[in-house]
């Protein structure tokens, strides 16, 4: 049988460990996902929207480190653009396909789903901006080069990549691909800069007293908990991990000392960096959101290790081309041990707060769902929490050995839990995931519930009703933090068809009674997703909420500067 551009795409895709492709047809792409679907590794799996696509795509990658979506041209891809933004700022390799016009039409005619004019290369234009290569198959020879350039970039950079493909050009003769190897292969530290990283890292170190190591979203990006988890225990320090980075790092380490969320932080985790003289900061990202408004940036010096680079404060200098996890391996061989900020943290460490059960009849509050949820949780459980007072609720879980944690604290797209968590559910089947997520966010990606019917994922969907957008309430509040309530328990029934699927069930629980009640069935539940929603009072949030908020508003409201 001839071997086509589309059979290469969909041999490279399974060569890099893809087994399920999330997609929307549409006419431009019909061909493609006939070879896509033709490939014995890949399982095509359908989504509602091309949003929900690419986010499912984005989750997917979380679990198996590459995902990829495959939508049709423009009003597909416009969507699949808000998923493709999430990887992008979350530093997941998403590689999205969309199909494109017919090459004899390109500025001969106008088509449909296009803007109605001669122009067609605004689509590439767009993903330009927002992927870390793009490119657009214009003739069947270019593809293979192509296909190669945008998966290797991908994998390398761990951003998102595009790849266009005109929907004459899926069936057309192309070659075959050569070893996997020259697509994946990972760039070697280079090794003078790495040496030299190394030994400045060690001697700053010796000159310090009260070093912590503050660990951020991208070691996960680049698989690098192992490496880390050596020089941790080359040195014998405290580690406090950012919001984004938790579960990158096991809890029940001897070591772990709390999340840094400034004055949100959990175990005083905020008390041992204030009482540190360096920081080192591996992985880290600093913003608005993770700094509580810019009130809990570091103000010690920072030894900072990042994805493929390093800087040391003194001497001031800056090392490019040395990866993280060379970086980490080699520190752990020559540092030096020094357990202070362990010690005082022994003695500053909170006692754990033993969350009251409150009494069966009562009206249910946040803090009785979050205790409830802490409950759930084993080794085998992956939690996604949701842009919301979810956030503060999830981050303050202590998670047991083994137990995953999923959050988009970059990009922060309300609704992304549910597709999201659904992509991450298909590549990881033997896990049970639990979402945290709100009335607003739920409303913004609920036609995905139908795919976890569809697909019989027993996802477990805690949906804190709480009447409105709260985390705005707190920020600053109007009548638009108000939403149209839904029968959120009725509306996951409604997914349940006669002819076929697996069934959602939809509990409601105004008690802590019920939530318990819920839970039970829930776990007992496999045939698809349960969904919980939990009422609660519209102002019952969370205090960090409350703190962060006002700190959040604050930044938020800064006059602009006098000269600009
Ligand atoms: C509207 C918005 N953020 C702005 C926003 C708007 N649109 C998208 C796609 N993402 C966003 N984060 C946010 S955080 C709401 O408070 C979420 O409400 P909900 O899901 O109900 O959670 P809480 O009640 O706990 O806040
Ligand atoms: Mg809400």
């Amino acid at each position: 049988a001839l071997f086509t551009v589309g059979d290469y795409l969909a041999e490279r895709l399974a060569q890099i460990g893809i087994r399920h492709h999330f997609i929307v047809p549409g006419d431009y792409n019909l061909i493609l996902l006939d070879k896509l679907e033709a490939h014995p590794s890949l399982t095509e799996v359908g989504c509602t929207n091309e949003l929900n696509c690419s986010l499912a795509a984005e989750g997917y990658a979380r679990a198996c480190g590459v995902g990829v979506c495959v939508v049709t041209y423009s009003v597909g891809a416009f969507s699949a653009f808000n998923g493709i933004g999430s990887a992008y700022a979350e530093n997941l390799p998403v590689i999205l396909v969309s199909g494109a016009p017919n090459t004899n039409d390109v500025d001969q005619h106008l088509l449909h789903h296009t803007l109605g004019e001669h122009d067609f290369i605004y689509q590439l234009e767009m993903a330009k901006r927002i992927t870390c290569c793009a490119v657009a198959i214009r003739r069947a020879a270019h593809a293979p080069e192509l296909i190669d350039r945008a998966i290797r970039t991908a994998l390398l950079k761990r951003k998102p990549v595009y790849i266009e493909v005109p929907t004459n050009l899926s069936g057309e003769a192309c070659a075959q691909p050569g070893p996997i190897s020259a697509v994946v292969k990972p760039f070697p530290s280079d090794a003078p800069a790495l040496d030299a990283a190394v030994t400045g890292a060690s001697e700053f170190l010796r000159s310090k007293q009260k070093p912590v190591i503050l660990v951020g979203p991208k070691v996960r990006r680049v698989g690098a908990e192992k490496a880390l988890r050596k020089l941790v225990e080359a040195i014998g320090c405290a580690v406090v991990l950012q919001p984004a980075a938790k579960g990158s790092f096991p809890e029940d380490h001897a070591q772990f000392a709390g999340i840094f969320w400034g004055q949100v932080s959990t175990l005083a985790a905020d008390t041992i960096v204030n009482w540190a003289d360096v920081l080192i900061c591996i992985g880290t990202v600093f913003t608005d959101y993770s700094t509580v408004g810019w009130t809990a940036l570091p103000s010690v010096p920072q030894l900072i290790a990042d994805i493929d680079n390093v800087a040391l404060p003194n001497p001031n200098m800056y090392f490019s081309h040395v990866q993280l996890q060379d970086f980490l391996v080699r520190l752990a061989e020559t540092v030096t041990w020094n357990s202070c900020t362990m010690t005082e943290y022994n003695r500053l460490r909170p006692d754990p707060a033993l969350g009251q059960a409150s009494r069966g009849q009562e009206r249910l509050t946040r803090k009785e769902v979050a205790r409830q949820t802490q409950l759930l949780l084993t080794p085998e459980t992956t939690v996604f929490t949701e842009t919301g007072d979810s956030w503060f609720n999830g981050i303050q879980l202590c998670l047991p050995p083994g137990a995953e944690f999923e959050i988009e604290m970059q990009w922060g797209h309300i609704g992304w839990t549910i597709p999201a968590s659904f992509g991450y559910a298909l590549a990881k089947p033997d896990r049970r995931t639990i979402l945290m997520t709100g009335d607003g966010a739920f409303q913004m990606t609920a036609q995905e519930v139908s795919q976890m019917v569809r697909c019989r994922i027993p996802i477990i969907i805690l949906l804190i009703n709480n009447r409105g957008y709260t985390i705005e309430v707190e920020i600053h509040d109007g009548l638009y933090n108000r939403i149209q309530n839904w029968n959120y328990a009725l509306l996951v029934e409604a997914f349940n068809s006669e002819d076929g699927g697996g069934r959602a069930l939809g509990l409601k629980a105004h008690t802590a009674e019920q939530v318990s009640e819920a839970l039970k069935r829930a776990i007992a539940h496999k045939d698809g997703p349960t969904l919980i929603e939990c009422n609660i009072h519209q102002d019952d949030c969370s205090r960090e909420l409350i703190t962060w908020g006002h700190f959040v508003a604050a930044a938020n409201s800064r006059v602009p500067a006098k000269d600009k």
